[in-house]
């Protein structure tokens, strides 16, 4: 079996270490002769990268480590590029969260207003990452997981159509694990599911067993009496107040169409109002993040170099690592897995616009993917996809152009926000706040 290369972008990420640890843990169906981590700030990555060289060296000798901020170094000789970095960090996140709060309007990482903000700043990092790996290592491929992942797809959809990359998202599964925990499965590959969406904008229309039993009836059933709350995931990760209040307000959500079962992220859409009533504008998602799991992943760091062993540490790999190494080992090993992929539409969902990029299954394999044909949707998700995927073109047009009027007209047509007029005051808010990473508009 080939021995693989890895390149983690973002190694200062606080899920770096639960990568890492996923790929050792599946050597022996992905198997890996070089990890390097690659972050654009060293004094954020080498407590990251020091503590993983100590838990490497122990669990697995045999894999070469190291850890650059240099492109060069880190994208020559690799076979894959695992992609997540923030750009701008917490410190930007907490600005996406809070400016639109002070006009009424939700503050969000991926969604709304916030999630526009941050897609203006991620854009043109992935495309340095892509650009290092097309000079460096033209054969590899990139699994990006930096968000926002549907605006970031959407400019390498337009800017670097020809690119090896794979955008992808862990929400839907967390959701399957949840779903499969209702119905009393082990986990969330004894399911087939069928579905259909933009990132963070999506549906299940079927959910089946192996054995092609109907699983709808008993996920429906606790949808409308629980969401998804009460259901736990084999990744207990999402143990904060706020994360708590999704999965229970999932259950709102559902009873909007009971014929699908929503990805949590709707909420921010169909109920946008009961989240600003819900958000406090002092404390917000950023924040939970900074003083639990940063706090948490940093202090462990230190405990391991201080200790000089990773014996008994808590890091442990995750949802999120788990669907990036079935992903790389679906390429790997062509084992042609079902997976759910943003992808460009191009008639899988017949009664909608062929240069989407939409989140539907497909088949992976050595050569890329292949999609699964969907059929026509129904008016409300089709009316509620066209109005967000023109939200998420109208900012790769603006940050393309440098256009001002775009990004107005983005955040205008976003469905959490009320007016042209408030859109505006965000927008002039939010290009104060980014006026060190986002192209100047005009
Ligand atoms: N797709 C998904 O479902 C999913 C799930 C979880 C997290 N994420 C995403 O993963 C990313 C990391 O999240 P986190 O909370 O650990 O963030 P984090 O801030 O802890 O880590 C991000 C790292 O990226 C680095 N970085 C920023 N710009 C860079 C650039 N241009 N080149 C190289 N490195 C750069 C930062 O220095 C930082 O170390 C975010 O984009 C987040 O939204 C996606
Ligand atoms: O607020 P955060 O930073 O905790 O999370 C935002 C991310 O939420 C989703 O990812 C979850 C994932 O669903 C879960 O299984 C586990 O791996 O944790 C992730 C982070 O909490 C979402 O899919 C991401 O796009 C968001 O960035
Ligand atoms: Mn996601």
């Amino acid at each position: 079996m080939k021995k693989y290369s890895i390149v983690i972008a973002g190694g200062g990420s606080t899920f770096t270490p639960g990568v890492a640890l996923m790929l050792l843990d599946n050597k022996d169906r992905f198997p890996i002769r070089q990890l390097k981590f690659y972050d654009n700030d060293e004094k954020r990555q080498e407590p990251i990268a020091k503590a993983c060289e100590i838990l490497i060296k122990e669990k697995a000798p045999d894999v070469a480590f190291s850890y650059t901020t240099n492109p060069e170094e880190a994208f020559t000789d690799i076979d894959f590029c695992m992609a997540h970095i923030r750009v701008g960090k917490y410190a930007m996140r907490e600005l996406d969260e809070k400016i639109p709060l002070k006009y009424g309007v939700l503050g969000q990482e991926t969604c709304g207003p916030g999630g526009i903000a941050y897609g203006m700043r991620s854009i043109g990092g992935i495309l340095e990452l892509l650009d290092y790996m097309e000079q460096y290592s033209p054969d590899a491929w990139m699994l990006n997981y930096s968000n926002p992942a549907a605006i970031v797809a959407e400019a390498t959809r337009r800017l670097r159509p020809d690119s090896k990359i794979l955008n992808i998202c862990d929400m839907p599964i967390d959701l399957e694990e949840k779903m499969a925990n209702m119905c009393g499965l082990k986990s969330r590959k004894e399911m087939s599911v069928r579905y259909f969406g933009l990132n963070h904008f999506g549906w299940w229309s079927h959910i089946y067993d192996k054995d092609g039993n109907d699983l709808m009836p008993t996920i429906k059933k606790h949808m409308e009496q629980h969401g998804f709350a009460l259901a736990t995931s084999e990744f207990n990760q999402h143990v904060e107040p706020s994360w708590n209040d999704t999965f229970v307000k999932a259950r709102d959500v559902y009873k909007v169409d009971p014929e699908h079962i929503p990805n949590s992220y709707l909420k921010y859409y169909l109920f946008p109002d009961y989240v600003v009533e819900h958000s406090n504008p002092e404390y917000t998602r950023a924040n939970e993040v900074m003083d639990y799991r940063e706090k948490n992943v940093f202090e462990e760091c230190h405990r391991i170099i201080d200790k000089g062993t990773a014996e008994g540490t808590t890091f442990e790999a995750d949802a999120h690592a788990s669907y990036i190494v079935d992903l790389a080992t679906a390429i790997a090993e062509n084992t042609k897995e079902r997976m759910l992929l943003i992808v460009p539409n191009e008639g899988s969902i017949a009664n909608f616009d062929p240069e989407a990029m939409v989140e539907i299954p497909c088949i992976v394999g050595k050569n890329g993917f292949e999609k699964i044909t969907i059929g026509n949707i129904p008016r409300f998700q089709k009316g509620l996809m066209e109005q967000q995927v023109a939200v998420e073109k109208l900012v790769v047009e603006a940050w393309i152009e440098g256009s001002y009027q775009k990004l107005w007209q983005a955040i205008t047509l976003s469905k959490t926000v009320p007016s042209a007029s408030v859109a505006k005051q965000i927008l002039d808010d939010l290009i104060e706040a980014n006026k060190d990473y986002w192209p100047e508009l005009k």
